[in-house]
């Protein structure tokens, strides 16, 4: 393991931010940390950067602890902020250099290191530009090569995609798991689709308490609920349907319910024996298997 955090305890006054958090991250697989507004993510995130400190518990970044090793720690991370700090009148190559300066990096090293970083991150056509001219996606960009100037092995993003456009998402997503190929990379996140579309494990953080940590396939495949969807020409009532599972109106309002059940096979028969004895008139029936925002929903609740 390259990050280990065992028993994270944190307080801001009598708030407990954070209670007894553990958790472990690994190379080349990209560990989505997933929770609500207000979770404890960011807290998380500045106790293992050493940006502040825990009551009690242990983190380990490749054997180093960053209260004991701030330095050696400050070398090992790679961090982007939730709100990306840049100097805005700074030219991007200067930026960047400047950041690999604060790292001790220096002569053709430093030079050969901004070129890379530029080519990979997508910035070269925009080195010559202020910061401040640049867009949004450029920003993070801009971030990100910052994060990675000293070739740091964990890497640490703080909700690198909010407020993206669609392209821009793309990109910035397929760039993070780029560099994730030889490294350890924690995203921490609330975006439930960007955790199903590039995080191979997710640890669910609720309240400052780990709530699930596992592969995002065992997370998945450990909820055998399926949701059936059934819409018919008529208004539908919810008590019709109480006894085969917990059920609710979907989006198209009354004449679409929402049902969860166990069993698939079982729950579309008896649907079905309903549909016939009111003598509905079907539309569709439909199954889905959870997806990790209900699973999510479930396990916050
Ligand atoms: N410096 C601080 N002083 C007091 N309370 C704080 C401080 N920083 C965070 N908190 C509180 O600690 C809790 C966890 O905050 P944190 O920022 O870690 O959550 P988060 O999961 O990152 O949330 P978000 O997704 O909204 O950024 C929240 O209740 C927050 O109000």
């Amino acid at each position: 393991m390259s990050l280990e955090v065992s028993q994270l305890t944190k307080l801001y006054g009598n708030q407990k931010a954070l209670d007894e958090v553990s958790f472990s991250a690994t190379p080349g697989r990209i560990l989505g940390f997933l929770g609500p507004n207000g979770a404890g993510k960011s807290t998380t995130m500045k106790v293992i950067t050493g940006y502040i400190s825990a009551n009690s518990g242990v983190v380990s970044v490749m054997g180093k602890d960053p209260v004991n090793s701030p330095k050696e720690v400050s070398k090992l991370i790679g961090y982007l902020p939730e709100h990306n700090p840049l100097y805005l009148d700074m030219y991007v190559r200067e930026f960047l250099e400047f950041s690999g300066g604060l790292y001790g990096m220096s002569g053709q090293t430093l030079k050969s290191r901004t070129r890379e970083m530029l080519n990979r991150t997508g910035l070269e056509p925009e080195q010559h530009k202020k910061i401040g001219q640049l867009s949004k996606g450029y920003r993070q960009r801009v971030g990100l090569a910052r994060a990675l100037i000293h070739d740091p092995q964990v890497i640490i993003l703080d909700e690198p995609t909010t407020g993206l456009d669609p392209n821009q998402l793309v990109e910035i997503r397929s760039l993070i798991q780029e560099v994730a190929k030889e490294k350890t990379l924690i995203l921490s996140t609330h975006i439930m689709q960007e955790v199903e579309a590039i995080c191979h494990d997710v640890v669910i953080i609720n309240k400052g308490k780990i709530l699930a940590s596992d592969s995002l396939s065992n997370l998945k495949s450990g909820v055998n609920e399926v949701q059936l969807i059934l819409e018919t020409e008529e208004e539908l009532q919810l008590e019709w349907f109480e006894n085969i599972g917990p059920v609710t109106f979907g989006s198209k309002g009354t004449s679409e319910v929402m049902i969860s059940c166990q069993d698939a096979t079982l729950g579309r028969k008896a649907v079905m024996n309903i549909v016939q004895a009111r003598s509905l008139n079907l539309i569709s029936l439909n199954q889905s298997k959870k997806n990790l925002e209900q699973i999510f929903r479930e396990i916050t609740r």
